[in-house]
């Protein structure tokens, strides 16, 4: 029996937007058979009415609330992305029983608790595949596939537009600036590209990411973070020199609770920022706009989910499996999975988590400096793991790398490193992450 009509809202027609409506438009026979009833676009949200967008100019609206509000429109696709008026644009789709579709991870790092209520009391979907990742499965793997497992860790390069830059930077040695030029004009960043390069996006990604592994909410404000506006290409080289590449990392961790300290319970930890990574590590060779996510679960070991994390095609691939998903939900029954956060495990601070460093200085070459950097290390209950010098025209570079340690035992070691007499700068401080050491 032939269902009638799944009614569709898109809003936003920018990179994102622009490929959902051009896709959906092109296959909507194949979506009618995917789902068991025609999907019909009913309208797009835009912000001005005008250029040729190469959309029908009567399905185009200034007014996204009242398409938003419309009694056919079934399921809503936000693609405009920011925090107002997307929130309250959701928000009344959710309450008066539209599913939605959303590739906003800024919008759910910090609103998924009252976003998934809203659709948990309304009982329908709220689904973001999109907002992590772009095109590569991994809300859907961690939320569905993996709900038997217990994810220990979850690490990745989840922002296109920092490993486009990074990854030009290192292998041509293009410029910063041009690079990101290239990376908007490709699609890649954001409206604002600060929130690519300050680690905003990764750290909202993060956010969802260690929500959804560990069961527990977790908000963009608690996830430690740093962006890669301050790497040079002297770091990109330093990394060379010992075997790394330099990446924007998420990482999420299930941190072992021990015996002696608080309440001795599993803690998250979860942070975002430039990392050595040894070339030989899987996420080392991950380029451009692509991303790649490391997963490690108890029972399934270690998954790696890899693909274009950016761009208007790609992210839509991902908005429209969700639609396909929420419009089968419409016709057929059933629903996604509610917010779980049952776990409600502490978020530790990010002096308690341990990592490890590569410290680069300007030191004057003189007998004793390096006995002198090596005791300040030492007096931290810091191991060093590799030294490297190098006579420089006024003087010489020296370049520590250590062992893992807490994050504050490494602070305290750098801030006692800058006091030294020898030691002229401590030009840069990378944390290594892929090691294992
Ligand atoms: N571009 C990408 O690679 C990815 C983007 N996303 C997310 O997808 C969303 C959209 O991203 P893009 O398409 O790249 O952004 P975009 O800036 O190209 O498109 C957004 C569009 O929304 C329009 N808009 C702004 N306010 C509006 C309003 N009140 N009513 C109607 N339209 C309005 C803008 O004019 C613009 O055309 C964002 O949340 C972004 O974070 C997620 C994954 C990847
Ligand atoms: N600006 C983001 C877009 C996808 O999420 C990125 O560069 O990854
Ligand atoms: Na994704």
């Amino acid at each position: 029996m032939a269902h009638r009509e799944i009614g569709v809202a898109v809003l936003g027609l920018g990179n994102v937007g622009g490929e959902v409506v051009r896709i959906l438009r092109s296959a909507s026979a194949d979506f009618e058979a995917r789902v068991g009833a025609p999907l019909v676009l009913r309208g797009i949200a835009v912000r001005s009415i005008g250029s040729d967008r190469g959309v029908p100019e009567d399905l185009l609206t200034t007014d996204a609330q009242a398409l938003v509000e419309r009694d056919d429109v079934d399921i809503v696709v936000e693609v405009i992305g920011g925090i107002e008026p997307v929130r309250t644009l959701i928000l009344t789709a959710l309450q008066s029983g539209k599913s939605v579709v959303t590739a906003n991870k800024a919008l759910l790092a910090d609103y998924t608790g009252e976003l998934a209520s809203a659709a948990k009391d309304a009982d329908v979907d709220l689904y973001f595949e999109a907002a992590v990742a772009g095109a590569i499965p991994v809300v859907r793997p961690l939320m569905q596939s993996l709900a038997g497992d217990r994810v220990d860790r979850v690490v990745g390069i989840v922002n296109g537009t920092t490993n486009y830059i990074l990854s030009a930077m290192d292998a041509t040695g293009a410029d910063y600036s041009d690079s990101l030029a290239d990376a908007s004009r490709l699609g890649y960043a954001e409206a604002d590209p600060t929130a690519d390069v300050e680690g905003y996006d990764a750290a909202a990604k993060a956010a969802i990411l260690a929500s959804l592994a560990f069961h527990t909410r977790v908000t963009a404000a608690d996830v430690y973070r740093e962006g890669i506006s301050a790497i040079t290409a002297a770091d990109l080289a330093s990394a060379r020199a010992v075997g790394c590449t330099v990446k924007l990392l998420a990482m999420c961790e299930r941190v072992p609770g021990r015996p002696d300290v608080a309440d001795g319970e599993d803690w998250v930890s979860a942070r975002v920022y430039p990392a050595l990574v040894p070339l030989t590590h899987p996420l080392a060779n991950v380029d451009g706009a692509f991303n790649a996510v490391v997963v490690e679960a108890e029972a399934a070991g270690r998954l790696m989910f890899y693909g274009q994390g950016a761009g208007g095609g790609p992210t839509a691939s991902s908005v429209l499996g969700d639609l396909v998903s929420a419009a089968r939900n419409k016709v057929h029954g059933g629903k996604g999975p509610d917010e779980s956060t049952y776990a409600g495990l502490r978020i530790g601070p990010m002096g308690d988590t341990p990592t490890r460093y590569h410290v680069f200085m300007e030191v004057t070459d003189r007998v004793g400096v390096l006995s002198a950097v090596a005791a300040e290390f030492s007096k931290h209950d810091v191991s060093i793991s590799v030294v490297r010098q190098e006579d420089t025209e006024v003087g010489a570079s020296l370049v520590v790398v250590t062992h893992m340690a807490l994050e504050s035992a490494l602070r305290d070691t750098v801030a006692a490193l800058e006091n030294l007499e020898y030691v002229n700068a401590v030009t840069s401080v990378l944390r290594m992450e892929g090691t294992g050491e």
